[in-house]
């Protein structure tokens, strides 16, 4: 059965905390490569950036890493994208089984997505590591995993859909919102050299020639 990994994100801008995690999973899972996968309009924040601008950054990034792809199915479906009819969507126009990666804050929030509770009947979840240690999801979505966790790899290629994995990719703690806000630092006159490093630490050169040359996250929202 062939497998495809899928990061959905707003990436509003793309980072290494989003690539290195992801690339890391799909070698667990013995998986190519990643698709990332912008959405439309985020269900539960605002965008202060073009859809247009987030897609160029995510091609960037795979011009970069022949590992990356980018999966452009929610920009054609209805916004907000809810990740369970983006699944639903993607399943009706493939046979491979979709492993669906996300970051453990997202799992913390999950119960909040909508029809939630659905979302294994399309894929298999795929859970990186993130900023806190301590792995602790609310109540609901504690008693929901325990039948369906794993962290055995193999059990993901043994049927299509309906299993979580957690995986110990690498920490690696940085957001898209601490990227936007140090270069509006910057470009609000802190060309101090630790600051520029940081940015090149976490975003890919040419990402970084791309928000200078279209003057994104001047000011931050
Ligand atoms: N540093 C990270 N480590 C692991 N997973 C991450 C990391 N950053 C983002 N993710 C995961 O990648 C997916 C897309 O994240 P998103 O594009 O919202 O990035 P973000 O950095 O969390 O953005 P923002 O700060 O704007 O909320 C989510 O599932 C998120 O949990
Ligand atoms: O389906 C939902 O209700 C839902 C709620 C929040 C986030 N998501 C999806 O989770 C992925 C990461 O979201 P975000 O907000 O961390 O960029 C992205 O693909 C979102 O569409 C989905």
């Amino acid at each position: 059965m062939a497998l495809k990994a899928i990061l959905g994100g707003t990436f509003n801008p793309p980072h290494y905390g989003h690539i290195t995690p992801a690339l890391n999973a799909s070698e667990t899972l013995a998986i190519d490569s990643v698709y990332l996968m912008p959405c439309k309009l985020p269900p539960h924040k605002s965008v202060s950036v073009s859809e247009k601008h987030r897609v160029n950054m995510i091609n960037l990034c795979c011009e970069e890493n022949p590992k990356l792809h980018a999966e452009l199915i929610e920009l054609s479906l209805p916004s907000p994208s809810y990740t369970v009819k983006t699944l639903r969507e993607l399943n009706s126009q493939t046979d491979e089984t979709i492993c669906f990666l996300i970051g453990a804050d997202s799992l913390y929030n999950l119960d909040k997505w909508y029809e939630w509770e659905c979302l294994l009947a399309y894929c298999h979840l795929i859970v990186m590591r993130r900023d806190d240690e301590n792995f602790a999801p609310p109540p609901a979505v504690a008693d929901w995993l325990k039948p369906v966790v794993t962290r055995d790899a193999a059990q993901l290629h043994q049927r299509k859909n309906g299993h979580v994995l957690l995986v110990d990719t690498p920490l690696k703690a940085i957001s898209s919102t601490q990227l936007r806000n140090t270069i509006t630092q910057k470009n609000a006159g802190a060309l101090d050299k630790a600051v520029q490093d940081f940015i090149e630490n976490w975003i890919p050169n040419s990402v970084i020639d791309y928000i200078d040359a279209n003057q994104l996250y001047i000011e931050e929202r």
